[in-house]
């Protein structure tokens, strides 16, 4: 069986306090985009279980990639038969879209259908949270407003239909444990889920990324792209997560000859 896990954006992004089992809490509404991978899984015909994968080189273990992960987390509660598991890497890593997170709740999602499992939504995103903090978000994959580590949600009517994305991947991997230890929580003076609700063209002014005021100082090309894509006529533009993407959101589709050519760049409908 073959599915399509996407990525991520953050729409705003407010760290507010370090928990006592050492993660944080956050504010966000996260968006899904369309910058995506390729996975399947079919039975496994040598009767062992393998992971191979193309396209973007993935650091680390075979045996430790998340698609892997998701599989033995299912296979301890369930008599799943061995699989083989193939990923097409395209989402670039250390990126802040949630591209490893997205793989191993599609393939969580996937081996429910494929072996029907019968789980439900929520019992899948409480397998999903055991597997990372931004994974349980791709088991409905909608806009969601998400608190605490980024895998509680509420519903908020935030609508990008029609508006056009453009994201930049600088080449620059950032570790996302490395990203939250140079952040100081903070309580936010305004409310992050009533600057959504208000008109795209006010978010300039309003939504912002915590993330930026620790990485933009260390890596001066993440505000450079970000000013690039607002004189390019972006309506909102910010880093995603942890970074290191860049993102811009348009009224229009963009044309953009060589403004980027350096660079790893994605470009959609939202
Ligand atoms: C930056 C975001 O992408 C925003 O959406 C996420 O918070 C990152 O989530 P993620 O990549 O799924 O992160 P995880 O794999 O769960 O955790 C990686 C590391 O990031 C830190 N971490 C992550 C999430 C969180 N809410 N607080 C944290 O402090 C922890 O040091 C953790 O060891
Ligand atoms: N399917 C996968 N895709 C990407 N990374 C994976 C995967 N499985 C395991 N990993 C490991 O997770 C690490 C990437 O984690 P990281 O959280 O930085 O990236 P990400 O989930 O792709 O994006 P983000 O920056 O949004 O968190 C890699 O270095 C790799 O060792």
């Amino acid at each position: 069986m073959l599915t399509f896990p996407t990525s991520k954006i953050n729409l705003g992004l407010r760290i507010t306090e370090k928990r006592p089992d050492g993660f944080h809490n956050l504010q966000s509404c996260f968006y899904p985009v369309g910058w995506g991978d390729i996975l399947e899984v079919i039975p496994a015909p040598a009767h062992e279980v393998s992971f191979t994968s193309s396209g973007l080189p993935i650091p680390g273990n075979p045996e430790q990639n998340l698609c892997i992960r998701a599989y033995n987390l299912l296979k301890a509660d369930f008599n799943l038969p061995p699989v083989q598991v193939h990923l097409h890497k395209l989402v670039p890593i250390g990126a802040g879209l949630g591209g490893g997170s997205a793989d191993a709740a599609f393939a969580l999602k996937l081996l429910n259908e494929q072996f029907a499992l019968g789980l439900t939504n929520p019992q899948l995103e409480d397998y999903a949270r055991l597997l990372g903090s931004d994974c349980a978000f791709f088991i409905q994959n909608r806009p969601l407003y998400c608190t605490q580590k980024g895998d509680v949600f509420s519903e908020i009517a935030v609508d990008l239909n029609g508006y056009y994305i453009v994201l930049v991947y600088p080449n620059l991997a950032i570790s996302t444990a490395e990203a939250y230890a140079g952040i100081k929580p903070r309580q936010p003076e305004a409310n992050l889920y009533e600057q959504l609700l208000e008109p795209v063209a006010n978010w300039r002014h309003t939504i912002h990324n915590d993330f930026e005021d620790s990485l933009f100082p260390h890596y001066p090309i993440l505000p450079q792209l970000k000013a690039q894509l607002y004189e390019s006529g972006a309506v909102y533009a910010s880093m995603s997560g942890s970074g290191s993407t860049v993102y811009g959101i348009f009224n229009a589709p963009v044309d953009m000859p060589n403004q980027f050519s350096d660079y790893r760049v994605w470009k959609g409908k939202l």
